[in-house]
């Protein structure tokens, strides 16, 4: 039985996306906490609302332990508004963890880094083995990969979260639009306007575990138009030397240039670096 915004009670905003606002509430029936996202579908085309609906329902088939639980939708059609119930992450997301170690100077463990590591590579292999069900064929693949898109829960396991959404409801496909923010993390295929691929979710993974580890993205530059040429000419600094050559090495690997010289999920899954936490966290 679908839900009504009134089986809730709202504690208190979260804070405000690209699409929407994202509350923290209560489940009147059994006091569970969660989250609320609500966003406006008024001004979009009927395609673009039926591929908001496919992503919505692409969200609702993903349901893996390291991937946002998506619980509910709730449609208020006299507001042109739909209604996300979704499961909260007490831990907040990686944006904020990055900023705080920034602001107390100090680097995450290893250790640290290679749990969120293995722990953000079975949720994309979850994403990747997901089919889509109408019509478009190919894999779910997350095209928005970013600390802020990256939650913890309260045992500071990861949650991955916001698949497509912000870029379906973005629904205007300039690139200025699309991107809100530093498209930091874009592969050069992209910046090329080439076909986005699995191996572009393997160059925003290695742009995240790379700014886990340096607190700073891989490329950066005061405007887009320079931050192109950056990631075209695809240079960038060591990680802290704190971090092992194996992690510096599959980084690298992965910020490889050329889409098809990249890792797959399993071959980096399978390293000696990261076998035994993908292990123990499968
Ligand atoms: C914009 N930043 C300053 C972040 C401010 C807010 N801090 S924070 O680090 O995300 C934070 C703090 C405490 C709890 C949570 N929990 C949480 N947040 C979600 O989305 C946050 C939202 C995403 C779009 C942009 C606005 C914020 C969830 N989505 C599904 N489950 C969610 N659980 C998040």
């Amino acid at each position: 039985m679908p839900s009504k915004l009134c089986d809730y009670e709202i504690l208190y905003l979260i804070g405000s996306g690209s699409y929407g606002k994202c509350l923290k509430v209560r489940r009147k029936s059994d006091s569970k906490i969660l989250v609320w996202k609500d966003m406006d579908y008024g001004s979009m085309t009927e395609p673009e609302k039926q591929q908001l609906v496919s992503e919505v329902n692409l969200l609702r088939e993903l349901k893996h332990k390291y991937i946002v639980r998506y619980h509910d939708r709730i449609i208020d059609r006299s507001k042109s508004r739909l209604y996300l119930i979704m499961e909260y992450c007490a831990g907040g997301d990686l944006a904020s963890l990055i900023t705080k170690c920034r602001k107390d100077r100090s680097f995450l463990d290893e250790e640290t880094i290679l749990k969120i590591f293995s722990q953000l590579l079975l949720a994309l292999q979850a994403c990747h083995g997901q089919r889509r069900r109408n019509g478009n064929q190919g894999k779910v693949l997350h095209r928005d990969l970013k600390p802020a898109n990256v939650f913890l829960d309260e045992n500071n396991d990861v949650k991955l979260g916001d698949f497509g959404l912000a870029r379906v409801l973005h629904h205007d496909t300039s690139f200025a639009k699309t991107f809100v923010g530093t498209p930091y993390y874009m592969s050069p295929e992209q910046m090329n306007k080439v076909q986005y691929n699995d191996k572009s979710d393997i160059w925003s993974l290695g742009c995240l575990i790379y700014e886990l580890c340096a607190l700073v993205p891989p490329f950066t530059a005061p405007n887009q138009k320079l931050l192109a040429v950056k990631i075209k000419e695809g240079q960038f600094r060591r990680i802290p030397s704190k971090y092992s050559n194996d992690l510096q090495e599959c980084i690298a690997s992965m910020l490889n240039l050329t889409s098809t010289l990249r890792p797959s999920l399993e071959d980096i899954m399978g390293s000696l670096m990261l076998r035994k936490y993908v292990k123990e966290y499968s």
